[in-house]
């Protein structure tokens, strides 16, 4: 089995037909390719088909991405496909957007540092002060971009300049406590991720474990979700509980949060660059890892 230097990961979505696993299956194997993984899924009500297959070329320096479009081209013309090929040895990239609250971002950089997570941080962007230390321990560039009622929007702009400038692919508000503008939700749609500090739908907004210890929950959570211009109504990617009772007050339940926040995030990034994630209408499909 080669490193990653000769592995890739095949996605497609399409309409769902009769015949899809075959063709791709068999283009693979017409072209020597060696299929590792592969997963795909259906879905009744979208009527949306979906996979994700991993190979290799079974001769090393044998393969060719032009000559696999070129090749691939009539199967996915054929189904109507979108699809997309990655090279499992480029490590996706995610610029990091956070505010006061650290422990989502240095759970991430704890696994980035020691290649638990394989992706790139080009840039950490917040609209305060406070983690620039952390960036900086690091050695990820830090960008303070204060955000008021008046500066919103220049500021959103000069945030979608660096996601440009870093050629980031995704960006991820790792409790970035700022509502995005329909626009730059429009500019970051499918490639820009949340993690929202309550068991989603419940308790929407800015103090979810004010709300839950109000209700009398049993249980708090944590969502991670693509970004959509309704406030914490994006497509859900992934979602953990922790038990709670009568005697749980509230700065407990913001402490027990947070370690099933982190979690939840650092699996929902570890999924979109293992390419596993799939949008599909106001859900997604998640293919385990
Ligand atoms: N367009 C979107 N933007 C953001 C989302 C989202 O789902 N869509 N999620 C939030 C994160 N979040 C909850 O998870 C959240 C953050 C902030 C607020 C809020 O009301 N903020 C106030 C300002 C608060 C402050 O200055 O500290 C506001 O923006 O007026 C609600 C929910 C991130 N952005």
């Amino acid at each position: 089995m080669p490193g990653n230097e000769n592995q890739y990961i095949l996605t497609i979505s399409c309409p769902d037909a009769v015949g899809i696993v075959a063709a791709v299956a068999g283009l693979l194997a017409a072209e020597n390719l060696f299929i590792t993984e592969s997963s795909h899924f259906g879905d009744p009500d979208t009527k949306r088909f979906f996979m994700r297959t991993a190979f290799h070329p079974v001769e090393t320096g044998a393969f060719g991405q032009a000559r696999f479009a070129e090749q691939f081209g009539s199967v996915a013309t054929r189904f109507g496909m979108e699809w997309r090929l990655h090279h499992v040895g480029v490590r996706p990239s995610f610029l990091l957007m956070v505010s006061k609250a650290d422990h989502c971002l240095n759970d991430l950089l704890y696994r980035y540092r020691t290649d638990a997570l394989p992706i790139h941080i080009p840039a950490i962007v917040s609209n305060h002060l406070d983690l620039a230390p952390l960036a900086q321990q690091h050695r990820i560039p830090f960008f303070h971009i204060p955000v008021t009622k008046e500066t919103k929007a220049d500021s959103e702009r000069r945030m979608l300049e660096l996601v440009e400038e870093t050629r980031a692919e995704f960006v991820v508000l790792a409790r970035y406590m700022q509502v995005l503008s329909d626009e730059t939700c429009r500019a970051l749609a499918g490639r820009a991720i949340n993690i929202h500090h309550s068991f989603l739908p419940s308790f929407k907004g800015a103090k979810p474990y004010h709300q839950a210890h109000e209700r009398g929950v049993k249980l708090i959570g944590a969502t991670a979700h693509f970004v959509t211009s309704d406030l914490d109504e994006g497509p859900i990617i992934e979602q953990r509980v922790e038990r709670v009772s009568h005697t749980t007050t509230v700065d407990q339940m913001i402490a027990a949060g947070r370690d099933v926040e982190a979690l939840v995030l650092a699996r929902a990034v570890a999924a979109l660059a293992g390419r596993r994630v799939f949008l599909n209408g106001k859900r997604t499909v998640v293919f385990a890892d």
